[in-house]
């Protein structure tokens, strides 16, 4: 394994290939997980700024991929039951603290079995999480786990061993992130480096989280091993995102702010995360949309058809030299 050659999205160019569509409408962005299909590779982040209950509803009404947040405890079991009463995917997440195994006997108890539940814990390669997935499979074998924070292919194997139907990768490349500065360990700047060494020890789907900033990097994540892009800061500027709005200067933010920041903690004790504001982006639809398009776009680059043919183009690490000071 060689961890010294590290490079990430903005070091990075996919090579394009002999295009074959006649039009990009015919690329096929939709991704299977689980026993679901969605129409494409990105979930919203399950943090407090990003996701609330009638955000999850319009994006599981739609066909997209959602995991709720886990950070109003006790409203998850109604959300599972309102979800499940119309129809629709119940997506969750729990932490490890004693209370949460409660919650998952009361699931059971109430014969609530969500159809994806999320281990969600920022060293998500640790014995408590370890047990917490173990516990979910025993408990509710139905339910698809995805485990996660993780950064190495050991934990990868280890959660995965442990019943974790998915993983995610992500130790500290979020916008919101201050744990690289704040405990010297992460895989902020070298996320896709990291996602690809993860990818290759995975025996099941990848769910690389943090780091994206442009629509070109889901087509990167897809080519380096992921199977869906979980994002924070890309999708914090909606209408339909839970931020409050702020107006400066004639221009309008978001606010958002990181789930270990003091904001979402209410006291000052292991931060690892900060509030910042990011650029209002009108509604989630025309964001949603425009990923679609794009990824069409790689795809037809790709020279295929569907996501898949992107795992095989050949790239090229030009390292620091892509954005060229560019931005749009
Ligand atoms: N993806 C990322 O890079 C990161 C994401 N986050 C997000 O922030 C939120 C809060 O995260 P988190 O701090 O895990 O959640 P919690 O504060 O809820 O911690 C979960 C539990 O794990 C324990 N714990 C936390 N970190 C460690 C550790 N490094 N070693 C041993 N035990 C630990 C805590 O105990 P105690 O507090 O007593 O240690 C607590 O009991 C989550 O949503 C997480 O995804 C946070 C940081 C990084
Ligand atoms: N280190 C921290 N990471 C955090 C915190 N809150 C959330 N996160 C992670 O960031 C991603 C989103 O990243 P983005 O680059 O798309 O904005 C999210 O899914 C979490 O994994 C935090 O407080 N500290």
């Amino acid at each position: 394994m060689d961890f010294n050659t590290v490079f990430d999205y903005e070091d990075v160019q996919l090579i394009p290939n002999l295009g074959i569509l006649e039009s990009r409408s015919q690329a096929d962005t939709s991704v299977k997980l689980g026993r679901y299909t969605f129409k494409l590779p990105v979930v919203p982040a399950n943090m407090q700024t990003v996701i609330d209950e009638p955000l999850a509803r319009h994006l599981a009404v739609n066909g997209y991929f959602y995991v709720m947040h886990r950070f109003e405890p006790a409203k998850r079991l109604d959300f599972v039951k309102n979800m499940q009463s119309d129809q629709l995917i119940a997506s969750i997440s729990v932490g490890i603290k004693p209370e949460e195994y409660q919650f998952i006997d009361d699931l059971k108890s109430a014969g609530l079995v969500p159809e994806f539940i999320t281990v969600d814990v920022a060293h998500g390669h640790a014995a408590p999480v370890i047990d917490m997935v173990k516990y979910i499979k025993k408990t509710l074998p139905d339910s698809f786990v995805i485990a996660g924070n993780l950064a190495t292919p050991e934990a990868v194997r280890d959660l995965e061993n442990a019943g974790a139907d998915a993983t995610k990768v992500g130790v500290g490349p979020g916008k919101a992130c201050i744990t690289k500065l704040k405990t010297g360990f992460g895989t902020g700047g070298w996320q896709l480096a990291a996602l690809r060494l993860c990818a290759k020890a995975a025996k099941k789907p990848i769910i690389t989280d943090g780091g994206i900033r442009h629509n070109g990097d889901i087509a990167k994540s897809i080519r380096f091993g992921a199977t869906m892009c979980m994002i924070g800061s890309l999708f914090a500027g909606h209408d339909e995102t839970p931020g409050e709005v702020v107006e400066m200067n004639g221009d309008k933010f978001k606010m958002y702010f990181g789930s270990a920041s003091q904001f979402q903690k209410g006291e000052y004790k292991h931060v690892e995360g900060k509030k910042l504001l990011v650029p209002y982006r009108g509604s989630v639809d025309t964001t949603l949309r425009e990923m679609k398009e794009d990824l069409q776009s790689s795809i037809s680059y790709a020279g295929g058809r569907e996501l898949a043919d992107l795992k095989r183009v050949d790239y090229v690490i030009v390292k620091n030299s892509i954005s060229n000071g560019d931005s749009y």
